[in-house]
């Protein structure tokens, strides 16, 4: 009797990619109003990419265009062409009411001058994200307890959550802007140069415990600055103009 044929060896299964945090393919953007007096900024942009879990460093000079793309990314504005997806959603084909709320339920923003509301305390502005975004909320858990937590993890004094934001520190602030942003752990966390205010020691500081609460958080992080010296901490380093082109119409 002839022996069985042993089976064949099964090819390995292809590993299924992860779904990047963000990826924008052939995108085209310019600013309406061309001829008003801003002379007209427009930005190319044919790939880029942000893996998830990956901090990126977004370097450009000013007037590159850095804010520009950032808006792109967050929706604040639409993509004239291309594709802009975040988590796998392309933002082009939501309305801008929909990337409204896209934004708050994906994407943590730490902007450049913080924008706290001044005499909310300092546990309403972290909790402000949550009210336009029901999935999140539910990540949060207990809100005042997320808000404790976090306040502690980032080095705020036991009754910061009580206090109007705007009695806190310029650096205290900073602290209340990204707890903010990291609050319901949303993949992407974007943040606008905030560390300009900083000295280098203080910038450091502040950069190791971004990292390290949104580490914690599996999100991704994208930060823009004119500061090369920052790069260090950075799984990538990226000049503007190697990933778009500028197209300034006078
Ligand atoms: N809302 C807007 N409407 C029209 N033009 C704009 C608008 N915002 C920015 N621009 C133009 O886009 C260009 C790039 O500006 P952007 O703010 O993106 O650069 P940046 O690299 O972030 O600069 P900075 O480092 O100084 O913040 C500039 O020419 C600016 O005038």
């Amino acid at each position: 009797m002839s022996r069985p044929e042993p089976a064949p060896a099964l090819a390995p299964a292809p590993r299924a990619e992860p779904r990047p945090a963000l990826a924008l393919r052939d995108v085209a953007f310019a600013w309406p109003g061309a001829g008003r007096g801003r002379g007209g900024f427009g930005l190319r942009c044919p790939d880029f990419s942000l893996a998830q879990g990956e901090s990126v460093l977004l370097l450009g000079a000013s007037g590159s265009g850095k804010s520009t793309l950032l808006s792109l990314i967050c929706g604040i504005v639409a993509a004239d062409a291309g594709v802009v997806a975040v988590a796998g959603t392309d933002l082009r084909g939501l309305s801008a009411g929909a990337r409204d709320r896209f934004r708050a339920e994906r994407i943590g923003v730490i902007f450049q001058q913080f924008n706290l509301l001044p005499y909310a305390s300092v546990s309403d502005n972290i909790l402000l994200p949550l009210r336009f975004a029901p999935e999140r909320r539910a990540r949060a858990g207990e809100g005042a307890a997320e808000v404790r937590r976090l306040c502690a993890a980032l080095g705020l004094p036991a009754d910061a959550p009580e206090t109007p934001a705007g009695r806190l520190s310029v650096g205290q602030q900073q602290r209340v802007a990204v707890a903010r942003a990291l609050i319901g752990r949303p993949g992407l966390i974007v943040a606008d140069e905030p560390t300009s205010a900083l000295d280098a020691a203080a910038q450091d500081a502040f950069l190791g415990l971004l990292f390290g609460q949104a580490e914690d958080a599996g999100s991704s992080l994208l930060m823009v600055s004119h500061d090369p010296r920052l790069g260090e901490r950075f799984d990538r380093v990226v000049r503007i103009e190697d990933i778009a082109a500028a197209e300034r119409n006078p």
